[in-house]
């Protein structure tokens, strides 16, 4: 759909009044590309949605779930499903990247969202941490998940990071890219055993940082032994383009 007409979505009154705890909207205002990934430079419109299950040390949206930094009540909202898809369905951008936190701590009110999203004639894609299995709604023509396993130089102890029944239900739906965070020539060694381990596939490597000139520094690190792979390698847009800045 590339008009941005009001669209009449015929959801039960239930599903309409579901509500997400969400941390931000963002790209219909100031518009925005998907920054990460195998869709990297589409435009996109983002849905944060609040809370997760991990506590990666190098986590660059800690205002998620990190209370002792953050005020929950400050950095969090309840909004209906009727409300997102409203706001997403103003905008002809056809991308939908929810993202959080981790948003599949959500997922059964995420269903009449995406499929709502669908109906609207869009295309969703998930930034999830790939410790919780998606529930075979989400797992639709239209949907993609962008599998991001923390390992443990991104400060994540991997006993609670690496959940294998869950990287496996991804890998077996089929609409999985697995987008591994790296520093360092170690780091794809280790990514090699655990996409080996676990038959991930495809690998897509993402370099570490916050900052275009940490961006460059661990794509020239990377790029070579990310090749010698025959793996996909993906920078991040918006830390180029945006400096990082929040809501774009
Ligand atoms: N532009 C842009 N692209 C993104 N792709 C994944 C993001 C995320 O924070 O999950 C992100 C983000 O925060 N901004
Ligand atoms: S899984 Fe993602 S959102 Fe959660 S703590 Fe780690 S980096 Fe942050
Ligand atoms: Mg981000």
């Amino acid at each position: 759909m590339t008009t941005s007409e009001p669209v009449d979505i015929d959801l039960a009154a239930g599903d309409a009044a579901l509500r997400l705890i969400v941390a931000e909207c963002f790209g219909v205002e100031v518009p925005t590309f998907q920054g990460e990934g195998p869709s990297c430079g589409h435009p996109a419109l983002f849905i944060r949605l609040s809370r997760c299950n991990l506590t990666c040390t190098k986590c660059d949206t800690k205002y998620t779930w990190d209370w002792s930094r953050f005020d929950p009540r400050k950095e969090s909202t309840k909004r209906t499903v009727v409300d997102l898809l409203a706001w997403a369905t103003s905008s002809p951008v056809e991308l939908v990247v929810i993202t959080g936190g981790e948003p599949l701590l959500q997922q059964t009110r995420l269903v009449p969202l995406v499929r709502g999203l669908l109906a609207a004639g869009k295309r969703v894609e998930f930034e999830t941490n790939g410790t919780l299995a998606p529930m075979p709604e989400l797992a639709v023509d239209g949907v993609l998940f962008n599998v991001s396993p923390k390992i443990t130089s991104f400060g994540m102890d991997e006993a609670k990071s690496v959940v294998p029944a869950a990287l496996e239900a991804f890998a077996a739906s089929g609409r999985a890219a697995f987008k591994f965070v790296a520093s360092s020539v170690a780091d794809l060694d280790h990514i090699a055993e655990l996409a080996n381990a676990h038959r991930l596939a495809p690998v897509w490597v993402m370099p570490e940082g916050t900052t275009a000139e940490a961006i460059t520094a661990a794509t020239r690190v990377l790029a070579d032994a990310v090749s010698a792979r025959h793996w996909h390698f993906t920078t991040r847009l918006h830390v180029l383009a945006f400096a990082d800045a929040r809501g774009r």
